[in-house]
């Protein structure tokens, strides 16, 4: 964290917690940032600060992920890396509430997020993130298919917000589906998400109100020897393929042109958000082997059937002593390549969920599948076509709730998200 990051700091009270935060600003601007505390280093921190001792913070509590970078066309929370802890959260605007409440709350929004990434404390706060550093928080704003009747702007509203098909594994609750606003926030450290998402909400003010709120996480940044592929609530290694920012194509894929008809979402993206709940009950029923054939890997290290590590290409002609693909006609990441999809490809970011358990006792557990891409029909609505006649994944999966949102690009310096839409 730099000093800069502790000037938005209470003036007065919790004087413990407030010299606590200076020096740790003080410590991280001298370098001591970055420094990987692994779970040694936590317990070690906890006695140090009930001994009042200069500590650092570990480098997941340094990191800074800016609002707007210098010269950056996308908002954060797109190709930053997982973090641990999730919420996603959509709103309507308020009965009476149009443009120009939309734009104002826009725009208090942009500058809040910008404060909370950079760690600097809201006017007013709770408190709650008070000791710890920005985490790596990420708030990432989008606008619904049915912000732009609210707001007047139907005309330009892109096609690419057109509803998406319905599929056959599809159990929808419009409750929890699609919202004018939707954000996305996402941190190393609970609290930080909590505290993000509780002030993103009093700023709503009457101007919007709370549509659906869902949360989820992923693995702990420091968990694991090195850093590695998420893994999802079935045990696999989820995310091996996803486009990387270094293939020439990735921004064309991911990222509006500037050939869009929609000037506004140049450098932005659109977000397809599915909640799909895991059967795990019947998937830990089945054999590692079957496991393994649903997908087409490993379930130890993420590597094709077909061999090799986890970065090795499936080989999809591959076939066993029977004659049969070794990476079965229908497992799922053969029907999700690109090489079965006239090449369209989606940068996967989900998250876990879990809340609780049913009635009948199965978890109500999966992921939060969030996808990002330039045009949703040319890649989400291509792949889940494929999928859904007739990938081996599907019966194990339900797909609860959707939501489609044109993310726009990142504010320039002053600016607020959406702004040359609402203001053009
Ligand atoms: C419409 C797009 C997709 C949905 C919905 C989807 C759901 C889903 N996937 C997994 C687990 C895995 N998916 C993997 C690969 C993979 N999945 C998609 C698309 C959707 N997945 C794509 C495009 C790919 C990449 C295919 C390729 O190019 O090889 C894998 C394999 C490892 C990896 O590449 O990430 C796993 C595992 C779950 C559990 C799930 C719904 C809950
Ligand atoms: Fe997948």
């Amino acid at each position: 964290m730099t000093d800069a990051a502790t000037d938005g700091l209470p003036a007065a009270g919790a004087t413990l917690e407030l010299s606590r935060r200076r020096l740790l600003g003080t410590v991280g601007a001298a370098g001591a940032a970055g420094l990987v505390v692994g779970g040694a280093g936590g317990a070690l921190g906890a006695s140090a600060a009930q001994a009042d001792a200069p500590q650092a913070l570990s480098a997941i509590g340094t990191t800074e992920v800016p609002f707007r970078a210098a010269g950056a066309k996308h908002q954060a929370g797109i190709t930053t890396p997982l973090q641990a802890s999730g919420h996603l959260v959509a709103f309507d605007l308020a009965p009476g509430a149009g443009r120009k409440e939309a734009a104002a709350l826009l725009r208090r929004w942009s500058r809040t997020a910008e404060e909370l990434m950079a760690g600097r404390a809201p006017d007013a706060d709770t408190g709650v993130a008070l000791d710890a550093g920005p985490s790596s928080l990420t708030v990432t704003f989008g606008l619904g298919r049915s912000f732009f009747d609210r707001t007047g702007l139907t005309a330009r509203r892109p096609v690419q917000l057109d509803p998406l098909p319905t599929f056959s594994a599809d159990a929808l609750d419009p409750q929890r589906s699609e919202g004018d606003l939707w954000v996305q926030i996402g941190a190393d450290d609970a609290l930080v998400a909590f505290h993000a998402l509780r002030t993103l909400q009093k700023e709503t003010a009457g101007a919007a109100r709370l549509r659906w709120q869902m949360n989820g996480f992923n693995r702990t940044p420091g968990a694991t020897a090195h850093p590695m592929t998420a893994r999802n609530l079935m045990g696999q290694v989820d995310g091996t393929n996803n486009p990387k920012p270094s293939d020439p194509d990735f921004d064309r894929r991911i990222f509006v042109g500037a050939d869009t008809a929609q000037e506004w979402m140049r450098g932005g993206s659109y977000a397809v958000v599915r909640r799909i709940r895991m059967l795990l009950d019947d998937w830990e029923k089945r054999s590692r082997t079957q496991q393994e054939r649903v997908i087409g890997r490993r379930k130890d290290n993420g590597a094709p059937l077909t061999g090799g590590t986890e970065t090795t290409p499936m080989n999809l002609d591959a076939t066993g002593p029977d004659g049969l693909p070794v990476i079965p006609a229908n497992a799922h990441a053969r029907i999700a390549a690109p090489e079965a999809n006239q090449g369209a490809a989606l940068l996967r970011r989900p998250f876990s969920y879990h809340d609780g358990f049913r009635e009948d006792g199965a978890p109500d557990a999966g992921l939060l599948f969030v996808c990002w891409q330039a045009d949703p029909l040319r890649a989400f609505t291509q792949i889940q076509r494929k999928l859904d006649r007739g990938d081996a994944l599907s019966p194990f999966l339900r797909h609860e709730a959707s939501g489609l949102y044109a993310v726009p690009p990142a504010p320039s310096s002053g600016d607020y998200v959406a702004q040359p839409l609402l203001e053009g």
